[in-house]
């Protein structure tokens, strides 16, 4: 990491991505700055930080974004910015032309004029850190920013093109109910650097049902731990054998073991393997029953009744879902095409209320054409084969009489 190093353009008043750069990763950075007094308070941060061995401000002409504004006989690792969002004639609280006494929204961005306002608005900020990028091209090696409007995005990607720039990618910084967008492109070929295949997140381009699939919560099977299943790594072995019996790849995701207890893993199945649903659909098929039934609600709090919904919907694939998706945890969800079932598993230890160690698998569904009865029968499986349905099922006789005396409560107050 020391070998890095990284311009900052536009680093604020408080040069916090350099000093973070520097203090976490012993990156060199410089920071940029057009306005005075933020680069005076940069300054004095970066000196009270003791940190001016790696980070350097350096205060800039308006007008100038990358060219001009650092030494150009260096070669850098990458760039980074947060550029000001707003062109002068619009209102920096509301993100739109000056309209009298509107309240600002809650993703108001909260910054001085001098640090929100640029001429043109960060669109033309951009294509002019673009333009610079073009002609210092592997000078800097991956040229990053950050964009606060979706149609700046847009707009980016299409000079992308015309000017034939492919090792490009985007993804989404969704928090609360704020979305930023993040852009990289770089001139380095795709054999040295494929950004085209970095992890992304993109989830507020898709519909509106595929957003509201997105927050759906995970399905879970969590049960005590027991003789030959005590720790996340027992588990993991009887599930590798699983996912081996039932002809499921695996790709593990690489999480730093210092940093987390768990295991994750991505699911990609190319059919259904485990289910009793398409045994059962062949023979209605042979004896020439209709084959289309009411599907009922298989996602119902209780398991038993689960089973036998899966069972009376023979596995049924009506809700066949679109071929796209992705989900906030930084793995690439491009879908495999003719996937029956891609999906995310976590596997962990947990330490409830009653203090019962217990073990917890985590599954969300990704993508693929067996949709979510297809997560669901394979949940169902799992539960089978690791011999936990009376747990489960004890454990959600539980939640339903909780819920439902949560419901009379509602009903009692109203
Ligand atoms: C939205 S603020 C970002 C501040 C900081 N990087 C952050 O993320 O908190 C944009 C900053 O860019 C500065 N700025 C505007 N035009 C600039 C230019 N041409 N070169 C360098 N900095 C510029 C502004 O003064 C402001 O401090």
């Amino acid at each position: 990491m020391s070998l890095i190093s990284g311009i900052d353009i536009g680093t604020g008043a408080v040069c916090v991505y350099p000093l973070l750069f520097a203090k976490i990763y012993g990156c060199r950075m410089i920071g940029t700055e057009v306005d005075l007094e933020s680069y005076e308070s940069a300054v004095r941060n970066v000196n009270s930080n003791n940190l001016h061995d790696l980070v350097e401000v350096i205060r800039v002409n308006r007008g100038t974004v990358l060219r001009g504004s650092v030494p150009e006989n260096n070669v850098y690792t990458f760039t980074m910015c947060n550029p000001p969002f707003f062109c002068a004639e619009e209102d920096t609280a509301t993100g739109s032309k000056p309209s009298g006494s509107r309240m600002p929204p809650r993703n108001a961005p909260s910054g001085s004029e001098a640090e929100l306002v640029v001429e043109g608005g960060e669109i033309q900020f951009v294509l002019k850190m673009l333009n610079d990028s073009v002609e210092l091209n592997n000078k800097i090696k991956i040229y990053t920013t950050m964009l606060g409007k979706k149609t700046s995005l847009t707009f980016l990607c299409n000079e992308f093109k015309k000017r034939n720039i492919e090792n490009s990618t985007w993804t989404e910084f969704c928090q609360g109910h704020t979305t930023r967008w993040g852009l990289a492109w770089t001139f380095l070929s795709k054999d040295v650097l494929d950004l085209t295949t970095a992890p992304v997140i993109r989830i507020s381009g898709c519909s509106k049902k595929l957003k509201q699939k997105a927050k759906r919560p995970p399905s879970e099977i969590t049960f005590p731990v027991r003789d030959g299943m005590t720790e996340t790594k027992e588990l993991v072995l009887i599930l590798r054998l699983l996912f081996n019996e039932l002809k499921i790849r695996v790709e593990e995701l690489h999480v730093n073991p210092q940093e987390s207890s768990y295991w994750c893993c991505q699911l990609m199945a190319d059919e259904d393997t485990w289910s009793h649903g398409r045994r059962k659909r062949r023979m209605m098929a042979n004896q020439s029953l209709p084959s289309k039934r009411p599907c009922p609600d298989i996602f119902s709090e209780n398991d038993s009744e689960k089973q036998e919904a899966l069972d009376a919907s023979f596995g049924d694939d009506s809700e066949r879902e679109e071929k796209t998706t992705a989900l906030p945890n930084g793995v690439n969800t491009q879908p495999v095409k003719g996937s029956f079932l891609i999906c995310d598993l976590v596997v962990g230890e947990i330490e409830p209320n009653d203090n019962e160690k217990k073990l917890k698998i985590s599954m969300i569904f990704e993508s693929g054409s067996g949709g979510r009865n297809a997560l669901e029968t394979l949940r169902q499986y799992f539960i089978n084969k690791l011999n936990v349905r009376e747990f489960i099922k004890a454990q959600s006789s539980v939640k339903n009489k909780q819920r439902k005396r949560r419901v009379k409560l509602k009903k009692d107050k109203t």
